[in-house]
């Protein structure tokens, strides 16, 4: 029998194989338990769970509805994490016609992005008729971008990706560049598609000597695999982003996205025909005169006219329920007086006084120009 000696004792080759055993079913047993704690111990462990169930979800979704045939098996971990903020086309409830007053964005973009996209068949072999690989969108807040945004993906048949950037930059997550490289190859398997990256400001400013080091390595390498798409012609993948600071914008990223479009305050005009859109599908008093409206709210933005008219809503319904109210009996729908349910012009600019007065105290009333002050 042989025997291997270590120090003073012989140890048979059976009681070496034993042991050896032993070291490596420890081994193993720490390994795992090691690798147990650590996901316990991880503070991102629940939220990374939840994101790559709703990405499976959204996924098999896409393969229901859009007969797209992509499986969760063929996504690594990273892009699960960022298929958590795919949009189903399903899900984009908002086209060219929920958008009132941009009619020369909406006609330019549908020109240069939803075309060459819908029809990229016919023009596969063109170098030129492409849509361009970034597309930005500025302009004051709640004027319309991410609407845009999500009609355009509509109108051409794209999938969405909301992206939220405190995923790539949250030091919780860590490995932010694999995180990244995650956004791009997600987005090109489920092609066409747009990535939208609201406030792109915050994530992808001109960068500066106080920038972390990871953080500038992350941007370098984002940039680096936008540039990927640009070569690769065929892609069908947009990056399409929304600032209300284009200035802060690094240059390098400007260049990219060498569409641009401003999305300002709405004019006179505009906004006349935003609140005839919102007041489209309410019961409206014949006596609402759209003209004075549009005259009063100048400065107020396209989400500032949306919830002006929605508290006149409010107000009209409050003073409907306190004059029907019958203690516990439900009123009868079919025998209510339209008349009474029907937004006033008096509603409409009750609620816009209230709103310009709070607008004034913020300091956010920007006045579209001095002579529509009177
Ligand atoms: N041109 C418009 N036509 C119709 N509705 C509009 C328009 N602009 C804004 N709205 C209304 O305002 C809401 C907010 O708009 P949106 O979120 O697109 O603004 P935004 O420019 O992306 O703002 P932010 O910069 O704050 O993200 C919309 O959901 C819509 O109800």
């Amino acid at each position: 029998m042989d025997k291997f000696n270590f120090g003073n004792s012989d140890i048979s080759r059976g009681q070496m194989i034993q042991m050896l055993l032993r070291i490596s079913i420890a081994t193993v047993i720490t390994y795992y338990s090691a690798k147990f704690l650590m996901n316990q111990l991880d503070p991102t462990n629940k939220t990374k769970k939840k994101a790559k169930l709703l990405a499976e979800e959204q996924l098999r979704r896409l393969n229901r509805e859009d007969g797209f045939k992509v499986y969760p098996q063929q996504f690594n971990e990273y892009e699960l994490m960022i298929a958590s903020h795919l949009v189903v086309p399903s899900d984009i409830t908002v086209s060219w016609n929920d958008i009132a007053g941009l009619d020369s964005v909406i006609q330019e973009l549908r020109e240069s992005v939803v075309l060459p996209v819908r029809h990229r068949d016919i023009f596969k072999g063109s170098k030129l008729w492409q849509a361009p690989r970034g597309v930005l969108l500025h302009g004051p807040p709640g004027c319309g971008k991410t609407l845009i945004a999500k009609a355009t993906a509509k109108e051409a048949g794209m999938r969405f990706i909301n992206l939220d950037v405190a995923i790539l930059t949250d030091k919780w997550y860590g490995e932010s560049q694999k995180l990244a490289s995650a956004v791009f190859s997600l987005a090109t398997k489920i092609r066409p598609c747009i990535i939208f990256i609201d406030e792109i400001d915050s994530f992808l400013r001109a960068r500066n000597s106080n920038d972390h080091e990871a953080t500038a390595m992350m941007k370098t390498q984002f940039m680096m695999l936008w540039d990927g798409l640009i070569t690769n012609s065929n892609s069908s993948v947009i990056v399409m982003g929304a600032t209300n600071r284009p200035q802060d914008l690094d240059k390098a990223i400007l260049r990219r996205m060498p569409a641009q479009f401003l999305i300002g305050l709405p004019t006179e005009i505009q906004r006349n025909e935003i609140l005839k859109l919102i007041l489209a599908t309410e019961e409206v008093d014949v006596n609402v005169d759209y003209n004075r409206l549009a005259k009063l709210t100048n400065g107020f933005s396209g989400s500032d006219l949306r919830e002006m008219c929605r508290n006149a809503s409010v107000y009209r319904m409050r003073q409907f329920m306190r004059a029907n109210d019958r203690g516990n009996k439900i009123i009868d729908s079919s025998n209510v007086n339209r008349t009474l349910i029907a937004i006033t012009m008096n509603d409409l600019l009750n609620s816009h006084s209230k709103m310009k007065e709070s607008k004034i105290h913020t300091g956010s009333l920007f006045l579209e120009s001095r002579i529509e002050l009177d």
